[in-house]
């Protein structure tokens, strides 16, 4: 069995690939990384180590890859595949569409089997959005072909994979959890699943406890610690004041998460605990500047902050610890995040209020309007005092 792995990245060698290796897929990996895919054209194979006492390795033997940008080996691999997954950043699925599309093309005309496409992607319905970016590039009558031959089931993946600093490139340190949740109720017909993956017929309250408690906690940690100086998590997370307001947002998307998908209360202070253990993890070293990376994305009203903050207002609650890390991710400078930059340059051209509206959708009369600006306030007080 192939797979065919957009993103040969932290994720996508360190999850993965090597979930799927381990399932029994020979793994083609698809980057535009032209170092990364002559490494693992020559090598075939690289280690994945896990950030615990033991530090085990793993060896993902059997891999290749090929070149993202070479549109035609794209296509030829994507009608070969019995499985296509991605890991390469949501921004990015509109750039794989392409290949994906002419691989389908392929397909259809040769008659293969049904094919699952799966963005891995930190995103609500992200295979859907590929789906949608890779459809707009058919034609009407290969879109109702593909409607019967082709499934792009969405799915939340949840490994905390860093920026490597290995001395080999392709090796990869990873935390020794994981979690992939597939929506079942999107899969063709007489799917063959894949084993370490967690099929669900609703995939909504799996991926938002993911989204809104992993991913929130964790870019609070970033945007929090940015604001305190502070280059890494674990640094962030080693001052209690920091730890105390990470978990107070977690709770405050737990009571959004209990009420709209009636999770356990008990259940989910465990899942928050182990979650907080995750990002004081010893055996990582997880950059502020990755984990807030990506600013524009993340205040987007899809995503991990501005989501459950409007979703807790329709609830009857007031979001105030979502707000305040809204607030601190309006300050997070980065110089080689581009999104940080445009935020900053908006900052100066628009003013604060037009600028949190333009990128939350959130209006000026809204009260979580409010709560940003004033925390915003707050912050830009004590940083400057
Ligand atoms: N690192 C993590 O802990 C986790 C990441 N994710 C998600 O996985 C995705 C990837 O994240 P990372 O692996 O951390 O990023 P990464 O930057 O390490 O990997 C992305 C890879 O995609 C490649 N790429 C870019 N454009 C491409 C194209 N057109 N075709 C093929 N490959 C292309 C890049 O060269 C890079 O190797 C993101 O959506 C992220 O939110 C999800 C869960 C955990
Ligand atoms: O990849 P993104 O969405 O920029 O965010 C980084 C996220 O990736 C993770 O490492 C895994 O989801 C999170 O811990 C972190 O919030």
């Amino acid at each position: 069995m192939k797979a065919l792995h957009f993103g040969a990245g932290n994720i996508g060698r360190g999850f993965i690939g090597l979930l799927l290796s381990q399932a029994g897929y020979e793994v083609i990996f698809s980057d535009v990384n032209d170092v990364l895919v002559e490494q693992l054209q020559e090598r075939k194979s690289y280690t994945v180590r896990l950030a615990n006492e033991a530090q085990e390795t793993y060896t993902v033997a059997g891999v290749t890859a090929i070149n993202g940008k070479n549109l035609e080996a794209v296509a030829e691999a994507v009608a070969e595949a019995d499985l296509v997954t991605t890991a390469v950043g949501v921004n990015i699925l509109k750039h794989i569409a392409g290949g994906i599309a002419k691989g389908i093309e392929l397909r259809i005309a040769r008659g293969a089997k049904p094919l699952h496409i799966i963005a891995c992607e930190n995103a609500i319905g992200g295979s859907t959005q590929l789906k949608e970016h890779v459809y707009a590039l058919l034609s009407e009558e290969l879109r109702t072909k593909a409607d019967a031959a082709v499934a792009f089931p969405d799915a939340a993946v949840d490994r905390i994979v860093p920026i490597q600093h290995n001395e080999d490139p392709l090796e990869v340190t990873v935390e020794p959890f994981y979690e992939w949740v597939v929506d079942e109720s999107q899969m063709l017909e007489g799917f063959t699943r894949i084993a370490g993956v967690h099929y669900v017929k609703t995939l909504e309250p799996y991926i938002e406890r993911k989204l809104f408690t992993v991913n929130t906690g964790h870019c609070s940690a970033a945007y929090l610690g940015y604001l305190q100086g502070y280059a890494t998590i674990q640094e962030a997370m080693a001052l209690p004041q920091i730890a105390s307001l990470v978990k107070h947002v977690m709770h405050e998307t737990g009571s959004i998460l209990i009420k709209k998908h009636d999770f356990e209360l008990a259940q989910h202070e465990i899942y928050i605990d182990k979650i907080l253990q995750r990002f004081t993890n010893p055996y990582l070293i997880d950059d502020v500047a990755r984990v807030g990376r990506s600013p524009i994305r993340k205040l987007s009203v899809n995503d991990r902050l501005v989501r459950p903050a409007l979703q807790g207002y329709d609830l009857g609650m007031t979001p105030t610890y979502l707000a305040m890390v809204m607030a601190a991710a309006f300050l997070f400078q980065d110089a080689a995040d581009p999104e940080a930059v445009q935020i900053q340059a908006d900052l100066q051209e628009l003013g604060l209020a037009q600028t949190i509206t333009k990128y939350t959708t959130i209006g000026e009369e809204h009260p979580i309007h409010q709560l940003i600006l004033t925390h915003y306030e707050q912050f830009k007080q004590t940083v400057s005092s």
